[in-house]
Parts: C-alpha cells; structure tokens; sequence
C-alpha cells in the first residue's frame, strides 16, 4: 500500500517535472517566435517609411519590401500549429482563417499580379497590417516576460477596432482591381478540355473569396470583441471548442 502511495507520488513528481520541462521549453520558443515576428514587422515598417520618405510616393514600395513580407507573412503559419499543439490558449479555426487568408493575399494575389501592386488599397492593406502585428506580437513577447506595459494591452486590443475592417477594405479592394486582370489573363485556371477533364476558373475563386468575408470576418471581429472584454474588462467568456 505504502509503496502503491510511493509510485503514485513518484508517477505525480515525473508528470509535473515533464510538464514543467514542456511548458519552459514551449515558453522560451514563443518568446523567441515573438521577438523575431515583432523585429520582422518593425524592420518592415522602418523600410516602409523609408521607402516613402527617399521617393515620396508608395509606387514600387510594395517590390521592395515584398521579400521580407513573404518572409513573415509565410513564417506565421508557425501559429497554427501552435495552436494544434496546444501550447497557446487559441481556436486553430480561427488563426487558421487568419493566417491563410493573409498568405492568400500576399502569395496568389498581390504577389502573383505585378499590375496590382502599386494600388492603394495594397498600401492600404500593408500600413494596417503592420501597426496590427508589431503591437500583437510585442504584446504577446511582453506578456510571456511579465513585464507587459498597459498601454500596449491596450493597443492590442482596441486598434483592431478600427484597423480591422480597414485592412479588410484594403484586401477586398486589391482583390477587386486584381479581377479584369485575372480575367484577362486566365491565370491559375484549367479550361475543358484537357486531360484530366477537370475545370477550374481562377476568376470565379476570386469572386468566392470575397464573399466568403461576409461571414467569416464578423466571426473573426466579434472573436476580438470577445477577447478584448475578456482581456480588459475582465469578463469570463466560455467559448466553444473547435
Ligand atoms: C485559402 C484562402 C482563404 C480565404 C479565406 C477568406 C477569409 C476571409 C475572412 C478573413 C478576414 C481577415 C482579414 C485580415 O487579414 C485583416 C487584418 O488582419 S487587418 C489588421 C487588423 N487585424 C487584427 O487586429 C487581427 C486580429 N486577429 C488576431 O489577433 C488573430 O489573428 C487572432 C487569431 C484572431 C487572435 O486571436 P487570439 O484568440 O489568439 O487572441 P489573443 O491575442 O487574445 O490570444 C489568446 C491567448 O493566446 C495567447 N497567444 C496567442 N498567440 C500567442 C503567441 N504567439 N505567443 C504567446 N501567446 C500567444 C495569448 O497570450 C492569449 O493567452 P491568455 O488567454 O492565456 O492570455
């Protein structure tokens, strides 16, 4: 009996010390991931400003700064899988729609369409997503140091307020002028009949992503709102699991 007791105690102390060795382990990586996010997104702003500062236009500041831009966009895939390890309290659904739709736009949209690229609805877009992640990941790095000034939990969650819709303005509108040239062109598109029979027409995909924002951005808006009574109001707020 005693030695049962012993066992179970030594089993208890084993699970505890491998939890511990996890959760330190998973607490180092995120504060990495964070530091090297905000660091991307900070040097993408820097350029940004300077880019607009040296020509005095935003024409042709997408091209330069789209190779960073791929680079981080693409590297916050990572968080989905955060998610679905479980090392971050958040719904692999809604990061999952997040992340890809953002990858979306930077890979098959503005990146594949060079006549789009000077639009201001991509400049639009790039100024919105940019306040939106260095304050998020700052957030999330200062939060894990224990040592998160207010005034940034309060960027995070009341910017998006605003800039939310604002960066959804800009990608649909981008998506929008990318159409005729999508159109024009019969990019990414299989026409019958070719050998596998099967017909796929980029143009209408478009169209289908944009009107898949009517009811997955409310979700992910409200999602925020959740969060933000959550986070500053201190509500408690049971959400449903995926
Ligand atoms: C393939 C084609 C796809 C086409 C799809 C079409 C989709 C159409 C709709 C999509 C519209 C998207 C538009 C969008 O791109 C526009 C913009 O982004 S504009 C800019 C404004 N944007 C925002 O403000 C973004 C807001 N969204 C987010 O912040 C995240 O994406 C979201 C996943 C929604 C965040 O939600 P989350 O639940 O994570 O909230 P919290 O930040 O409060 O975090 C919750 C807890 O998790 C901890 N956490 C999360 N991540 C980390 C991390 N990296 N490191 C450490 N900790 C992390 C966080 O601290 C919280 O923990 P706790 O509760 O313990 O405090």
């Amino acid at each position: 009996m005693a030695s049962s007791e012993e066992d179970g105690t030594v089993e208890e102390k084993e699970n505890n010390n491998k939890k511990r060795t996890k959760g330190t382990v998973a607490t180092a990586w995120l504060t990495f991931y964070n530091i090297a996010m905000t660091a991307g997104w900070l040097v993408l702003a820097i350029a940004m400003m300077r880019f607009y500062i040296q020509k005095g236009t935003h024409k042709g500041l997408y091209r330069s700064i789209a190779r960073t831009l791929k680079f981080f966009q693409t590297f916050a895939l990572l968080e989905v899988g955060h998610c679905a390890v479980g090392i971050v309290r958040t719904s692999v659904i809604v990061t999952g729609v997040q992340v890809c739709s953002r990858i979306f736009m930077v890979w098959f949209v503005t990146n594949s369409i060079r006549q789009i690229q000077n639009e201001e609805s991509v400049l639009l877009f790039l100024v919105v997503w940019t306040m939106t992640e260095i304050t998020r990941y700052s957030y999330y790095t200062f939060n894990l140091l224990h040592l998160l000034p207010y005034f940034i939990k309060w960027a995070r969650y009341n910017l998006f307020i605003i800039l939310y819709p604002l960066g959804v303005v800009g990608e649909l509108l981008t998506i929008y002028a990318a159409l005729p040239f999508v159109r024009r062109s019969g990019m990414y598109s299989m026409r019958l009949p070719n050998k596998y029979n099967v017909s796929f027409d980029y143009y209408y995909c478009l169209i289908i992503i944009m009107l898949s924002y009517i009811p997955l951005f409310p979700q992910l808006y409200f999602h925020m709102l959740r969060q933000r009574r959550r986070m500053l109001h201190g509500e408690v707020i049971v959400e449903k699991d995926d």
